[in-house]
């Protein structure tokens, strides 16, 4: 289902788990830091309403989202107690192909560190056209897309804990 058809911040239709019982670190790009920034506060504020404790959530910046992967494996390497790394980021089309490189990479790469680690890594990153739809997707009409991210970290953290 397109974007378009549902709000990202909208989980009226489901029942999300404590979260009480989980660690779960956030990484974050600075580009386009503006539309990051706000995937930070939504990822972060949906955390902490559904229980997970502020002590158990761990912050981390990088320049660009071409480096989450890298933090992504870091994390989970330094810290193996996490139970999930939620990934944000904001990747908008330029003049060249470097974004189509990019957005494979990072898809890519979390992906694999996910399964390496046996780990949810959560693909928090948005891949638009324009700065416009990184904005409606980031606390705008579409609702925000760190939201969606923090939920999706603690459902998958707790379907691991219930396996
Ligand atoms: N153009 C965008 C970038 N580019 C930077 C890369 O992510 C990376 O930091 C650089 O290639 C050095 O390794 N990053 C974004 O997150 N969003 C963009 O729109
Ligand atoms: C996604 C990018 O790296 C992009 O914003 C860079 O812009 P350009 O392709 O015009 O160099």
């Amino acid at each position: 289902m397109a974007t378009q058809l549902k709000n990202l911040s909208d989980f009226s239709h489901t029942t999300v788990p404590d979260g009480s019982p989980y660690s779960i670190a956030i990484a974050v790009a600075e580009w386009n830091a503006e539309v990051t920034g706000a995937l930070f506060n939504g990822a972060l504020e949906t955390l902490k309403k559904h229980g997970v404790k502020e002590e158990n959530i761990i912050s981390v910046a990088v320049p660009g989202s071409f480096e989450l992967t890298g933090a992504a494996e870091i994390l989970l390497n330094k810290h193996p107690y996490l139970h999930a790394v939620i990934c944000l980021g904001c990747v908008i089309q330029g003049e060249t192909k470097h974004f189509d490189f990019i957005c494979d990479a990072v898809a890519n790469g979390l992906s694999n560190v996910g399964i390496k680690h046996s780990k949810p890594v959560i693909f928090g990153v948005l891949t638009t056209n324009d700065q416009q739809q990184a904005i409606d997707r980031s606390g705008g009409k579409h609702g925000n897309k760190g939201d969606e991210a923090a939920i999706t970290a603690i459902k998958m953290a707790d379907l691991a804990a219930s396996l």
